[in-house]
């Protein structure tokens, strides 16, 4: 913990080249004292949250606190107690990954700064920490220094062979630092290169890689978290012996996860800089003649002289120079920003062809500039630097001059990927102006305008006239923009353009039979497509018909949503005769789509053959008991199954007796929703008692040992199960629901004459050494007789 004062002692592990510590070798290490307080951190205090990192269970913790006097002591036991437990496998990498893990960062610099050729750090610097105000150059400088390196003009590029520049504001919750190489380093063009490839080239020369990472205040506020790829980076539990250089504006909590090795502040422009830029401004724009006198106003004004250290606002300034002299110098900072804001709006005037009116700005542009700031402040009350107008409360905003603005900033970002507009108040009259921009950004592969209930067809009229110009769009969102089959029909011929789609979400729109008829038309080309998402589409066993033919061709679909259609048993039949050819499938989503148990016959034919899928859903449908017992009999196929959703089935005990049978099988599950049926008591103390009991694989896996009675007198428990939802069953009784609990919480008991049999059996494992009873109960007189037939033991050291 920070702050505390600390005198802990830890263990010189005296680590050989190898990394490995064996239990013989730590027996004749000295033990000498290691200062561990770096940072004021303490590890004897905090050794249960490492003991928890090094995979310590709660009962271990609670014997080593039980046989230790003080915190030091634990500490030091516990240490003792891992290098025995895992041998070669106990190598100073994963204690430092597990001291980071429990926050102990200065613990682990120091053991880094201790055994440098252990963990990969020599004189260079791991990280470099630039950090600027904003507008202050960090992008530009962190960009120069990119070229540099490549052309080995630095030390850095001289000491590197791959320099990789990635924004952080363009990087995505879950994304992998392969995924970021591949997305923003890797030109479209390049063939033969995935992200495999790029892990194994990256993994290979992890000491040659230079990771150039611009901008941490932007990174999104999901993506910093522990556990994602940047803090996991900077806090080298990835890619240790590479280099990374990262840029912030001030106290945006780099910090929180390294300690960087070199810290440089970026000053911004000197006075000799701000006359060379001023120089060289005015020469390009060719009005050499008046930079002299901006400089010589800017030197005797303290108030603009402050201001152009940071080169944006030099460049604004020169901007203005250029425009009315007379600006530049007015008497307060308000007053100097007031005059740019007039210059600018002048400049968008000339641009748009409108009068500049002579009292302030233009009505629409001073409003939609007034709601900008707005959202900017909101932005900023909350701490975030990037604005997202996409998540804005932003009914108000003027979105046609808003995405004519847009449409022209597109201009300057030809390499835009991503255009997220998603919950906005768009309008088609809005969306015009900006699907004229889409031709400057080719590159787009990502359109998401989900809940834009303003567009409807018209909009979708709008939208096809730009796809031909996004000839690379992977992902189209247009979840709940009102459109109809009208809408569709329009869409569909310009959908031809993006052979490579991989996901199109058109849920809840009224597309119906007819739109989708037109859509099949263009399916068959989509032969990259993942993700298809059809939901409350209105869709009937009619579309259906339509629909099967052109799915067949989709062998890489990854996820199917159908659910909330009027699909019906003899739409479903049809569909599932194609399931076979959906190899790839992992997510099929089916709720509400008015099946019975004839329809769920039909889908387990073709469901059988689908080994890959994870998730399931058929909830709302009233299949019945019958309708699981079909599905009951193939699911044992299905073991990579992880989520599987019956709720609102119509299910009873008879369906779940054959369900329990076939679970066992199903060793990934992670959540099973059986809510709102008619389950009583004996289904669910069943179901949960066979979740609860060993898996079978676990048996084959884990077979009980000769020296360890572990897995002979200790329950095991169901690792995977996350979510089990089993509510509004009016079925289940308090009788039924206390019976649960018992098989989820109660240790089991072993009564005093299996207790006597086991201090009796005892002596007959003469070699034991370990002997786990973890979560079961036992009456006075039985535990008495373990503990004591334990003590005798001659070999048995830990009883637990
Ligand atoms: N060394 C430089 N020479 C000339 N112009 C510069 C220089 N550094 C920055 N600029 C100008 O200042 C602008 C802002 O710089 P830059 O985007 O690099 O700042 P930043 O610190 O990354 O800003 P932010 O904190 O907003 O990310 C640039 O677009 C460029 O016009």
């Amino acid at each position: 913990m920070i702050g505390r004062a600390i005198d802990v002692t830890v263990v010189d592990f005296k680590l050989s080249k190898k990394f490995s510590m064996r239990p013989s070798r730590w027996n004749r290490l000295d033990r000498v004292p290691v200062p561990c307080h770096h940072g004021g951190e303490n590890v004897s205090s905090d050794w249960k949250d490492l003991a928890f990192h090094l995979d310590f269970r709660r009962s271990d913790t609670d014997n080593i606190a039980g046989r230790n006097r003080d915190d030091k002591s634990r500490c030091m036991d516990l240490l003792e107690e891992w290098l025995k437990r895992n041998g070669d496998r106990a190598t100073v990498e994963v204690l430092m990954e597990a001291l980071s893990e429990a926050e102990l960062q200065s613990t682990v610099d120091g053991l880094r700064d201790k055994y440098p050729e252990v963990t990969g750090k020599s004189e260079a610097p791991r990280c470099i920490l630039i950090e600027g105000e904003a507008g202050g150059g960090k992008t530009t400088f962190l960009s120069k220094e990119a070229l540099d390196a490549v052309s080995q003009k630095t030390e850095l590029g001289r000491r590197h062979d791959i320099v990789l520049l990635i924004r952080l504001r363009e990087v995505w919750e879950g994304e992998t630092i392969e995924e970021m190489v591949w997305d923003q380093c890797v030109s479209q063009t390049t063939e033969g290169i995935d992200v495999q490839s790029i892990r194994a080239i990256l993994q290979r020369n992890e000491s040659r890689v230079l990771f150039l990472l611009d901008g941490y205040d932007e990174l999104r506020p999901e993506a910093r978290e522990a556990g994602q790829a940047i803090p996991k980076l900077l806090s080298s539990k990835m890619y240790l012996k590479s280099t990374v250089v990262i840029t912030s504006r001030p106290s945006a909590g780099v910090q929180q996860y390294t300690r960087p090795d070199c810290h440089v502040h970026i000053m911004g422009f000197s006075p000799e800089h701000v006359d060379k830029y001023v120089r060289q401004y005015f020469e390009i724009v060719g009005t050499a003649e008046i930079a002299k006198e901006l400089i010589t106003v800017v030197r005797k004004n303290p108030l603009v002289t402050d201001l152009l250290h940071t080169p944006i606002f030099l460049m604004l300034v020169c901007v203005l120079w250029e425009d009315n002299p007379e600006m530049v110098s007015p008497g307060t900072m308000t007053d100097l920003y007031s005059n740019l804001l007039t210059c600018l709006g002048k400049k968008h005037c000339k641009r748009e062809g409108v009068e500049m009116p002579t009292d302030g700005l233009p009505a629409d542009l001073a409003d939609a500039l007034l709601q900008i700031g707005n959202l900017a402040l909101e932005a900023l009350l909350r701490g975030e630097t990037l604005l997202d107008v996409s998540q804005a409360e932003n009914e108000n905003l003027n979105w046609k001059l808003l995405t004519a603005r847009l449409a022209s900033v597109l201009k300057n970002v030809p390499g835009l990927k991503v255009l997220n507009l998603s919950y906005t108040a768009l309008t088609p009259a809005s969306l015009q102006s900006l699907v004229q921009g889409f031709r400057h950004i080719p590159q787009l592969e990502e359109l998401d305008l989900t809940w834009i209930d303003k567009l409807g067809d018209a909009g979708m009229e709008v939208l096809q006239t730009g796809l031909s110009s996004v000839p690379h769009l992977a992902v189209l969102r247009l979840r709940n923009v009102h459109m109809t089959s009208a809408g569709m029909s329009l869409l569909t011929p310009y959908l031809r353009h993006l052979a490579g789609l991989r996901e199109l979400d058109l849920n809840l729109n009224e597309i119906g039979d007819t739109g989708l008829t037109s859509l099949t038309t263009v399916l068959p080309t989509f032969i990259a497509m993942q993700v298809l998402d059809l939901a409350a589409t209105r869709i009937t066993h009619t579309g259906m018909r339509t629909l099967v033919p052109a799915l067949r061709h989709l062998t890489r679909l990854v996820k199917l949503d159908i659910g909330y259609n009027n699909i019906g048993d003899s739409g479903l039949e049809c569909f599932s005769a194609i399931l076979p050819h959906l190899t790839a499938m992992e997510v099929l989503v089916l709720p509400d789509i008015r099946i019975s148990h004839k329809g769920m016959v039909a889908l387990v034919a073709g469901l059988c053959k689908l080994n890959g899928l994870i998730k399931l859903d058929i909830s709302n449908n009233d299949i019945k008991d019958p309708g699981l017992e079909c599905l009951a009999a193939i699911l044992p196929h299905l073991t990579a199954m992880k989520v599987l959703i019956l709720n609102s089935t119509g299910i009873s005990d008879r369906g779940i007796s054959a369900l329990v049978k076939t679970l066992p099988h199903l060793v990934e599950l992670q959540e099973l929703n059986v809510s709102w049926n008619n389950i009583g008591d004996s289904g669910i103390v069943s179901l949960v008692q066979t979740l609860c009991q060993p898996r079978k694989l676990d048996l084959e896996q884990n077979p009980p040992r000769e020296k360890s009675l572990t897995t002979a007198t200790a329950p095991r428990y169901n690792t995977t199960l996350q979510r089990l939802d089993f509510g509004w069953n009016r079925g289940i009784t308090g009788a039924g629901l206390g019976r649960v609990a018992q098989l989820i919480g109660t240790p089991t008991h072993l009564p005093d004459t299996a207790a006597m049999a086991l201090a009796e059996a005892l002596p007959r494992l003469p070699a034991l050494e370990e002997l786990e009873l973890e979560n079961i109960s036992m009456d006075l007189a039985g535990f008495q007789a373990v503990v004591q037939a334990a003590e005798e033991h001659p070999t048995l050291k830990r009883l637990w």
